[in-house]
């Protein structure tokens, strides 16, 4: 998860509070010294830091709890809102036809955002374009050119050219059926006078409808001033914040844009094409405060879905809740779940497990769970037809056969039969609940802390 210093401190910090029913001052006056710390340890500027805790301390004290809230729920909504207030707005990105321009500095992450920005704007159902004028820099065209192949997107670009202009022109031309088009420009180490002429010439030519400054996380609140010299050399209507995966610096960046007259448009979150979210203030800090984000999970299960249907023309998923539930049916959530996106992100989003997880579970937790996804392919694949719709029939001759055959342990072999007993033993539970039951039992699992007590995805 990004900032996971920042999100686990301030879930630790909130959850002392748990089972208080009033906040005494020295309570207040605690939390808000580990709010602190927790901003500071970000890189947020100290300024914003103390106006925040000022903020959060005087309503905390001023403010009565609505009845029946918590004490601890009362500061939580309170954080919640000023931290909020604290990353400000997301740039306004209609989903309709139009010209991004991005520019930045070398290495921030243009030609990789405009990529994962392409990627995003496809799952939105537009039909994007990434055209690549980057001259400057030798492999930038190979570069971009692999990651559109990747995020399967429409690229142009010309590795013989050396005319910038020239290359947005014939690129805007050769992809006019596109209705968003995405122009790279060449990167500097500076914002030398060669940068600010060679943007202003395509600008001019290409007349963007946005123009974002790509930022890397990690210079935490020097994003102030990259911002403020772009906007003045250039005009920017937005920033994307890349490398938020890579820095314990991210709120200070954050916080820093704020601070500007621009606002943030997207993260970039790792580098695969999938590695972007599209800024939501609030839940980008619900997310953070450990409170998940209905909003992007609901995204994430609709994009893996229709991508999963689409290629499993024969699969229903009614079936799953006749009680018909077999390792091919397994096979099939397990890629809908890969699908959604890294699993430590997913998990997030889930109200009430992410941030609580987190905090339970070894470092490695995510990566163990991904390892152990793809060895359970790897056994399925060495299984027969009639083993895969028949698990119960698999034992233990086959469990060596099939062992020997996926070359997994044959304790792996029983590790994925156990879980497949464990998932079908689930759903004829879900089968039989109603709706209030289900929000019963969602309840339960937040109320245990999200633990993930058995239910885990796998
Ligand atoms: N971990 C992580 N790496 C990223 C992210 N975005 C970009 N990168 C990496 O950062 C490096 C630079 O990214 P580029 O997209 O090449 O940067 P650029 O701004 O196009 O660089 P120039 O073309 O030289 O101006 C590459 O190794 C990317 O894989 C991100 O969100 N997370």
């Amino acid at each position: 998860m990004v900032l996971d210093n920042l999100g686990s401190s301030l879930r630790g910090t909130l959850s002392t509070l748990q089972g208080k029913s009033r906040l005494s001052e020295e309570d207040v006056a605690e939390v808000v010294k580990e709010i602190q710390r927790s901003l500071l340890q970000a890189d947020v500027d100290v300024s914003l830091v103390m106006e925040l805790s000022d903020s959060i301390e005087q309503r905390a004290l001023d403010e009565d709890p609505p009845a029946g809230t918590s004490a601890r729920d009362h500061v939580l909504r309170i954080v919640y809102e000023e931290m909020v207030s604290l990353i400000g707005e997301s740039t306004e990105i209609p989903l309709e036809s139009q010209t991004i321009l991005l520019a930045g500095l070398q290495g921030s992450g243009k030609t990789t955002s405009a990529a994962k920005m392409a990627w995003w704007f496809s799952k939105k159902g537009l039909r994007p374009a990434v055209i690549q004028t980057d001259t400057f820099r030798p492999g930038a065209y190979d570069q971009a050119k692999q990651m559109c192949e990747r995020a399967e997107v429409e690229f142009y670009g010309d590795p013989d050219a050396d005319d910038p202009v020239q290359i947005a022109r014939d690129g805007l031309a050769a992809t006019d059926d596109c209705d968003v088009h995405i122009v790279d420009t060449a990167g500097r180490h500076a914002l030398e006078a060669e940068l600010i002429d060679e943007i202003e010439e395509i600008d001019r030519l290409v007349d963007p409808d946005i123009s974002l400054l790509v930022l890397d996380a990690a210079i935490g609140q020097g994003a102030s001033d990259q911002a403020k010299e772009f906007e003045r050399a250039i005009g920017i209507d937005g920033v994307a914040i890349t490398k938020l995966d890579g820095t314990a610096k991210g709120g200070g960046a954050l916080a820093a844009v704020n601070e500007t007259d621009s606002t943030i448009a997207f993260l970039g979150t790792g580098e695969t094409v999938q590695d972007v979210e599209r800024f939501e203030p609030s839940g980008f800090i619900s997310r953070l405060l450990g409170m998940g984000d209905l909003k992007q999970l609901s995204e994430r299960v609709e994009r893996a879905m229709e991508e999963t249907q689409a290629q499993e023309e024969d699969w229903e998923p009614e079936d799953l809740m006749k009680g018909q539930f077999t390792l091919n049916d397994m096979r099939k959530q397990m890629q809908a779940m890969n699908r959604m996106g890294p699993l430590d992100q997913v998990i997030d989003m889930i109200p009430g497990f992410g941030g609580n997880i987190r905090d339970q579970l070894p470092d490695d937790a995510m990566d163990i769970t991904q390892d152990r996804l793809r060895d359970f392919d790897v056994i399925m694949d060495s299984m027969t037809d009639e083993e895969l719709e028949q698990p119960r029939s698999v034992g233990a001759d086959r469990v060596r056969r099939i062992a020997r055959g996926s070359g997994q342990s044959q304790e792996r072999v029983r590790e994925l039969l156990e879980q497949h007993r464990m998932m079908e033993q689930m759903l004829k539970q879900f089968q039989g609940m109603g709706d209030s039951d289900m929000q019963r039992m969602m309840k339960k699992m937040d109320n245990k802390g999200g633990g993930l007590g058995g239910m885990g995805p796998f």
